[in-house]
């Protein structure tokens, strides 16, 4: 009796390393330009080339600026991160997808929708969202740059075996209630230490229901409660969304890769080392105030009261909301925000441009907001003007960026300025991640899409 997790894991091990950790086959490295110079570096030093670079695809995401990338990058560091891993893979014999290539944007993004992420897979990527992955029913993790370059020199990594967790969400998810919310949810009931040192299973009929975008939004999330990894076994929507995809097999392939991907799925009395349960009849469309993930509620809600913390948790938590000039008890309906991110690896899938412009059409965008929309990759990029989207937007008084990390993190151009609040559908709060003293306010494409029309918090159940 078996769980999804450990078919995948078993079915990859080289060695077990008696008391120690696993020798683990890996079918897909991802490297971008952030985690992977000190790998090519040691490489180089230890005068060894990639076992197999077949298996590694390298693209620059995090320091990419999100307009007029046909110039040279303003900012040296980022040039220098971009350039770098150009080079690296140029030398090592990698395939890259350089800026502007068309295959370019957040590694997160272009692994799915490419095909180059299927069922079954080990995937890893010195890069904690590569959790993500899993939504298509693959063993990912993030890791280390010293892994990343053992992954490089040998195709396998040293792994301690985590322990499984199943999270099973129970109903259907109410109106304006998508996969970013089901997993604020999650992670306000967690904690942003629940799953610490467990790989997450998503099951349950409210996970069914999600989309393949969906899923990916919803596993992305996984490392923000701790957890090694999460992961959806694959079933229709998963093969639905695979089939006629550039690197997807075909044919014969096809077929026999098909059969293998319907037998991943725990079996029925597989035992978890833990199992959590949810019904998403409790879950309105959520919000964070805090400065962690966890620190999210339904928006209707109030921030909690001090009463019954802790000094040390009491300590922390005004901390926060001083950083966020909240004060605790009261609520965020009708507060004013002043910036609306729309992108990263967690909401910048087309069916999140979707939903943001089916809530904007036929409105305008608030005078004194900026609002930054950034396609997580060309892909989404053609299809939302496949679709007609950019033209509905455009309409609203919004504008499409080119792709990349944007104001997910810090690193680019795309910074919010101190004291200013940012409603992004990005994945981390953390003091300073989109600017120093910016104010992050985590929430769904659809929340983003009410706030950047009103100009304050609005509950997204009251436009659609
Ligand atoms: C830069 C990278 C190492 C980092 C991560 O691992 O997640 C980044 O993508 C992030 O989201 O903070
Ligand atoms: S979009 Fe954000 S979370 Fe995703 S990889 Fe980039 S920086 Fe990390």
């Amino acid at each position: 009796m078996n769980t999804l997790f450990d078919k995948i894991w078993d079915a990859h091990v080289v060695q077990q390393v008696e008391d120690g950790p696993t020798q683990l086959y890996i079918d897909r490295l991802y490297c971008h330009e952030v985690t992977s110079p000190q790998a090519f570096a040691g490489l180089r030093a230890r005068g060894i080339k990639c076992f197999r670079p077949e298996k590694i695809y390298c693209m620059p995401d995090h320091n990419t600026p999100t307009h007029d990338q046909d110039k040279p990058i303003e900012d040296p560091i980022s040039k220098t991160q971009v350039d770098t891993l150009a080079k690296n893979a140029e030398d090592f014999g990698l395939t890259h997808f350089g800026m502007l290539h068309d295959k370019n944007g957040i590694i997160h993004v272009v692994g799915p929708e490419r095909g180059l992420t299927l069922p079954g897979m080990t995937i890893v990527c010195g890069d904690s969202h590569t959790s993500t992955h899993g939504a298509m029913g693959a063993v990912a993790f993030g890791i280390g740059t010293s892994e990343v370059e053992m992954v490089m020199a040998s195709q396998c990594i040293l792994q301690t075996r985590p322990k499984t967790m199943r999270i099973t969400v129970d109903g259907k998810l109410g109106k304006g209630v998508t996969a970013k919310d089901l997993a604020l949810y999650m992670m306000s009931k967690m904690t942003t230490s629940g799953a610490t040192g467990y790989f997450v299973e998503y099951a349950g009929e409210a996970v069914r229901s999600l989309t393949m975008e969906g899923r990916l939004t919803l596993c992305n999330l996984s490392i923000e409660m701790g957890a090694r990894g999460g992961m959806v076994a694959p079933d229709e929507v998963t093969f639905e969304y695979i089939k006629g995809r550039e690197y997807a097999p075909q044919g014969e392939a096809w077929n026999k890769a098909l059969a293998y991907w319907k037998t991943l799925k725990s079996d029925e009395n597989a035992t978890f080392d833990k199992e959590v349960r949810f019904d998403a009849a409790d879950i309105e469309p959520m919000i964070t105030y805090g400065t962690n993930p966890g620190m999210g509620m339904g928006i209707t809600q109030h921030i909690p009261t001090t009463e019954g913390m802790g000094e040390a948790a009491k300590a922390s938590f005004l901390k926060s909301m001083d950083y966020m000039g909240f004060k605790p008890g009261e609520g965020v309906l009708g507060k004013k925000i002043d910036y609306v991110f729309l992108g990263a690896c967690t909401n910048g899938r087309i069916e999140d441009f979707r939903a943001f412009t089916s809530l904007v059409k036929g409105r305008k965008k608030a005078e004194h907001v900026v609002a930054w929309l950034v396609p997580g990759s060309w892909m989404v990029d053609a299809q939302i003007r496949e679709e007609g989207l950019d033209k509905v937007l455009e309409e609203a008084g919004f504008a499409i960026r080119q792709p990349g990390c944007s104001a997910c993190l810090a690193m680019n151009d795309d910074k919010v300025p101190a004291g200013k609040y940012a409603v992004s559908t990005s994945n981390r709060n953390f003091e300073g991640r989109q600017g120093p003293g910016s104010r992050t306010l985590l929430a769904s494409p659809l929340v983003a899409a009410a706030a950047a029309v009103t100009g304050v918090i609005t509950d997204p159940r009251e436009l659609i």
